[in-house]
């Protein structure tokens, strides 16, 4: 029997009851859609759809068909539902929409989105009125005039760049950053004027807080999910409240100032302050007339963020279509020089602009920088012929309204400014087809801003330069300003996916997957010794793994704690089914890690395209959190990063420098056997190696990694050897995110152990950095190697700084990493070589033989080593690796 309270009555509702209520009343009405998937929707359908439309490139780029690629699923949905999820395609109805008042409002942002900027874009009602009027004043026609200088300083700025990189003639130059930064400066100028620096650091904390948001928003949001401290969250406050305190300093300032009549800037926050001063005279008695500081915080937010990112959208989306439309573009500068010769733009000129407005138009038609608006029901209505619930999202999707040849004509894909020839309204069959700036009362305040520093650098530019597309240009449009969720598990939804094409494996389980079955089978396969000296020891090592292999066959999915890798796996099979037709017909098997599946790859050709990350889809998989406390470094970093650290790591490892460690390898090894010559003083002796050849690899790699530190070396491995024990004893369940906050005994002593391995590497890295810059020559262990390769690396890009080199808690990290990786792997070799040796008594003798002959009873140098031929091939062929290790490199 269940017992369900009332919380969970709400939740359920918000997750599957709703939804599903919901589903059935449109259906009734003859509206359909994909059905619904639970808490996520259609968000993962969506993701998947993006990506794999973003991954190629579009064939050619004479028809401008991006609708296909920038909202793929989507555009699946118009094509085969007609009327997806409410999305509106009708311009009448558009308009209905959005000239509705009050009624069609926007949604709540959730939560998380509010720390990054809320304002008048969000607002509703009595709030949004208060807020516009106030706001109105500022973008009005005389207000804009006084901020051409502004405009006009960022465009000659852009252009003296521009000049001298093409001092020499041609230049290939990539006009994005160029543009972002142009907009950036305008919209940090127009805003703040003297402020203007201040205005930058705003905006570079406003880009760090879209990239965490962006993060935040992977997955569907779960009320009371930004409570948890996690880093990204904590970050998100600490950057809010930062630019909040840089805000209430400029608009404290500016209050003071203009209330004394002493200052008068003519930028858009003396603007703002103005009006909102204006209407609390004017409202004195009438409770919240003005806005708070808080709110002019927002207000300012917003502009930076609705203004900047969608402007230099225009503007490279200009330029790369007046690229590969030459007769335009000298259309254009024609159009520019005739109105203003080699001269200063003036407001009155632009405005006689013709063809520049015709081609910013059609521009703004086929690549709008918003691509669809959202609108939510707040009560049941009706829309044209459809009733509709309280509770429903409207979509208006401004790109796919934009492209159809209904509305355009049959050349609704081509780039044609001709069309506005005759102006907006007879652009179009239909009116109101055209709304790139959105429309009604909600319309775009900032519309003229826009179009009037559009036309200012493009104006700028076309008199100065003429372009042209690289050959290095590939054309492939993409969403920047919807923020997309991209991944989060979907289990449900992918194990259909996978059994469409013939892949099956065991079914998935809430939350924890296949994770608890795993641990059982491994439980079970230790509990007995294996029956004879075989070699098969899959089916004990990895019984799970196995099982499902034999029961599904072929290649095997099985897929670990991997948000992005879900979608990436899925992707390669459409990559290798490409290449290798043959593939359809084979069997594959999934296996639930947690909400995500794992593939298991077999087939060696295939091992070897992942391993080559040839597509480039490949990339390691974020450790989890916990992991994490546990070790980092090298094996675990992707990208850039992994490429510095690879860099700098490669010298300590190279064949010279491990000839200077072979002292410490021997001492290590000399050690231990003293210690059984001891024990066989009396004649043979039985002796469980494995803790002896545990001890002779973390003597080495203490030796190797710190020199004359080793002694503190074994303390470190002691802690990380405890560490590596409750790590084990979480993996045995699937990580919940948030769970390591929970106060729980064990989490407690991981983090107690992580800062104390810390502190203790801390030091003695210090302190080697110390010595080394001093130039104390060290012993030639690892850790100085690594200290004297960074260095080099600083002073090789001295320019560039830290961005290159590796700081003090890289190396910790490293050092970890070295230890890990180094110790129980190579114990884990020597104990089954000796093992097998064992076994196979002749493989014994030979390999003594050879080891006589070449070394005697003399101590083993290095280019002897190179010539054990025997020692070599027993050992290499059957190495083992635990399940330990699989932890962090399999990443289970
Ligand atoms: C090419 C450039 C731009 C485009 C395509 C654009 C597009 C839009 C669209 C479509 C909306 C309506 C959103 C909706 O109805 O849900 C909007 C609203 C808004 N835009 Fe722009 N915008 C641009 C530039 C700017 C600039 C430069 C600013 C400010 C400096 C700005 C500030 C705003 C604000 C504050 C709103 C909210 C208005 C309200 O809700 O009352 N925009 N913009």
């Amino acid at each position: 029997m269940f017992v369900i309270s009332n919380s969970d009555c709400k939740v359920f509702d918000w997750v599957w009851w709703k939804p599903k209520r919901l589903e059935r009343y449109f259906k009734e009405q003859g509206i359909e859609g994909p059905s619904y998937k639970l808490i996520h929707g259609n968000i993962k359908e969506n993701a998947v759809a993006t990506k794999k439309a973003k991954a190629k490139p579009m064939e050619s780029f004479s028809p401008h068909s991006i609708a296909p690629r920038v909202f793929p699923f989507l555009h699946q949905i118009v094509e085969k539902y007609g009327i997806p999820r409410v999305n509106v395609m009708d311009p009448d109805l558009v308009k209905e929409v959005l000239s509705n008042n009050g009624h069609f409002t926007k949604m709540k942002p959730n939560p998380i989105t509010k720390l990054f900027v809320s304002g008048l874009a969000s607002y509703n009602g009595e709030k949004w009125a208060r807020h516009r009027k106030i706001i109105n004043p500022a973008f009005h026609q005389e207000k804009l005039k006084l901020m051409l200088s502004a405009f006009y300083a960022c465009s000659d700025e852009l252009i003296s760049k521009l000049e001298k990189r093409t001092l020499e003639g041609p230049c290939e130059l990539d006009v994005v950053p160029e543009l972002k930064l142009l907009t950036r400066d305008v919209i940090s100028r127009a805003a703040f004027s003297s402020n203007y620096e201040q205005g930058k650091r705003i905006f570079e904390l406003q880009t760090q807080q879209m990239e965490l948001l962006n993060q935040g928003l992977q997955s569907a949001y779960i009320p009371g999910s930004r409570f948890l401290p996690t880093k990204g969250n904590k970050r998100m406050k600490d950057i809010h409240k930062e630019i909040s305190n840089i805000l209430r300093g400029m608009i404290n300032d500016r209050e003071k100032a203009i209330r004394l009549g002493e200052m008068h800037n003519e930028d858009l926050l003396n603007l703002l302050i103005d009006s909102n001063i204006k209407e609390i005279q004017e409202h004195r008695n009438v409770k919240n007339g003005r806005m708070s500081v808080e709110d002019i915080i927002e207000e300012c937010k917003l502009f930076y963020l609705a203004g900047q990112e969608t402007t230099s959208n225009l503007l490279v989306w200009t330029i790369v279509l007046l690229s590969m439309n030459q007769e335009w573009q000298q259309r254009a500068r024609e159009e520019v020089l005739q109105v203003f010769g080699t001269e200063k733009p003036n407001f009155d000129g632009l405005t006689n602009l013709k063809i520049v407005s015709m081609i910013l138009y059609e521009v703004l038609r086929l690549y709008p920088p918003v691509t669809s608006l959202k609108r939510f029901t707040d009560k049941p209505m009706k829309l044209g012929e459809i009733n509709l619930p309280s509770g429903v999202l409207i979509g208006l999707p401004i790109l796919l309204i934009h492209h159809n040849r209904d509305i355009w004509g049959e050349d609704a894909e081509k780039f044609n400014p001709e069309r506005f020839s005759e102006g907006i309204s007879k652009a179009a069959k239909y009116k109101s087809s055209f709304f790139p700036f959105g429309w009604g009362p909600r319309i775009c305040i900032g519309q003229q801003f826009a179009i009037i520093e559009a036309k200012i650098a493009l104006t700028m530019i076309l008199q100065h330069f003429s372009f042209k597309l690289s050959s290095t240009y590939v054309h492939a449009p993409h969403l920047t300003q919807n923020i997309q969720p991209q991944h989060g598990a979907q289990p449900r939804r992918l194990e259909r996916y996978f059994r469409k094409q013939g892949i099956r494996g065991p079914p998935y389980r809430l939350i924890h997957g296949n994770v608890a079955e795993n641990g059982a089978a491994s439980l079970e396969a230790k509990a007995k010794p294996m029956t004879g000296f075989t070699h098969s020891i899959v089916p004990r090592v990895l019984p799970f793994l196995h099982q499902t292999v034999q029961k599904y066959v072929a290649l095997n999915i099985f897929h670990t704690k991997a948000e992005n890798m879900v979608v990436e796996a899925l992707f390669f099979l459409d990559k290798l089914y490409e290449n290798n037709s043959s593939l359809k017909k084979r069997k594959l098997s999934i296996f639930w890690v947690g909400g995500n599946p794992r593939v298991d790859i077999m087939d060696p050709d295939l091992v070897r395209d992942v391993l080559s990350n040839k597509f480039g889809y490949f990339t390691k998989l974020k450790p989890n959190p916990v992991v994490k406390l546990f070790v980092t470094g090298l094996v675990s970093y992707n990208g850039e990063k992994w490429s510095k650290h690879r860099k700098i790591i490669n010298p300590a490892f190279h064949q010279e420098k491990l000839k200077l460690m072979m002292p410490a390898f021997y001492t290590s090894c000399n050690e231990l056997i003293s210690r059984w010559d001891k024990l066989a003083l009396e004649g043979s002796f039985e002796l469980d190696i494995a803790p002896e050849l545990q001890c002779l690899t973390e003597d080495v790699i203490s030796r190797t990694l710190f020199g004359s530190n080793y002694k503190v070396g074994r303390q470190i491995f002691e802690l990380q050897t405890k560490q590596q024990e409750l790590l084990f004893q979480c993996s045995q369940f699937a990580y919940i995110p948030g769970s390591r906050f929970l106060p729980s005994k064990r989490y407690k002593r991981m983090k107690a152990i992580y800062e104390e391995v810390r502190t203790i590497l801390r030091g003695i890295i210090k302190e080697r950095e110390n010595t080394i810059s001093h130039g104390v020559v060290h012993s030639e262990d690892l850790l100085s190697i690594l200290i004297e390769s960074n260095l080099k690396e600083a002073q090789d890009h001295e320019a560039m700084k830290d961005g290159n080199i590796m700081s003090i808690d890289d190396i910790i990290e490293e050092c970890k990493i070295f230890y890990f990786a180094g110790q129980e792997t190579t114990a884990t070799l020597l104990l089954w070589t000796i093992v097998l040796l064992s076994m196979h008594q002749e493989w014994q003798e030979r390999a003594r033989e050879e080891v006589l002959r070449s070394f005697k009873e003399s101590k083993p140098d290095f280019d002897g080593l190179n010539h054990l031929k025997l020692v070599s091939s027993t050992t290499s062929s059957k190495s083992l690796q635990t399940s330990y290790c699989s932890f962090i490199y399999g990443n289970t």
